[in-house]
């Protein structure tokens, strides 16, 4: 199964981890949005998408990478690539609203079919936080990156995994 992780991990590398977690699990290439054609990913099987929140979204560069796939899909000719999205964040995610949800939307918009998403917390040195050192310090850790393998392996062994929605660690 072919496999790109297109990751924005502009803060602390957080996101970075994890994505480095799952890629070794789908034997998979990281790159950042500015690496990587729109086109290009129809030549893949699955695609992961990931970043930090960053008032309550998710990173503006990658959400735009998102927004120049054409709405028919990567590629005309080419059947739904599958996807999936990944976020750190210092917060807890609120379970009304996901900050994965938009770009799930968007990915859906342009013709992705999103297999699942994953979730964890992770360092926030976001102003107030950087008065005490930060929140989620040493994190994410070895949990959380076993959770984002887990994820990862799930993806590999169910392609029906749809609807697959992991909050990581959930702590
Ligand atoms: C300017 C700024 C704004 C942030 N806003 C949020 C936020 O709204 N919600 C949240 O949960 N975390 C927020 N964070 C924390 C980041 O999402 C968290 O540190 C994330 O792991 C960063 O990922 P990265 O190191 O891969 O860039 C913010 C961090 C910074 C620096």
């Amino acid at each position: 199964m072919k496999t790109l992780l297109v990751c924005t991990s502009v803060s602390h590398g957080n996101t970075r981890r994890v994505a480095q977690a799952m890629a070794e699990v789908l034997d998979a290439r990281v790159v950042a949005p500015d690496e990587v054609e729109a086109s290009d990913l129809a030549g893949y099987d699955l695609v992961g998408f990931g970043s930090g929140v960053f008032a309550q979204r998710m990173h503006r560069d990658l959400l735009g990478f998102v927004r120049t796939v054409p709405r028919s899909g990567p590629s005309p000719a080419s059947t739904a690539v599958r996807a999936f999205v990944f976020a750190t964040s210092g917060l807890p995610e609120p379970a009304f609203a996901p900050f994965t949800r938009p770009l799930v939307r968007l990915l859906e918009g342009r013709g992705f079919e999103v297999a699942g998403t994953f979730t964890c917390r992770a360092l926030d040195t976001w102003l107030p936080f950087r008065l005490i050192g930060g929140i989620n310090r040493r994190r994410p850790d070895a949990d959380d990156l076993g959770a984002a393998r887990a994820f990862a392996r799930r993806l590999t062994n169910d392609p029906a995994a749809a609807g697959d929605r992991s909050r990581g660690t959930d702590r």
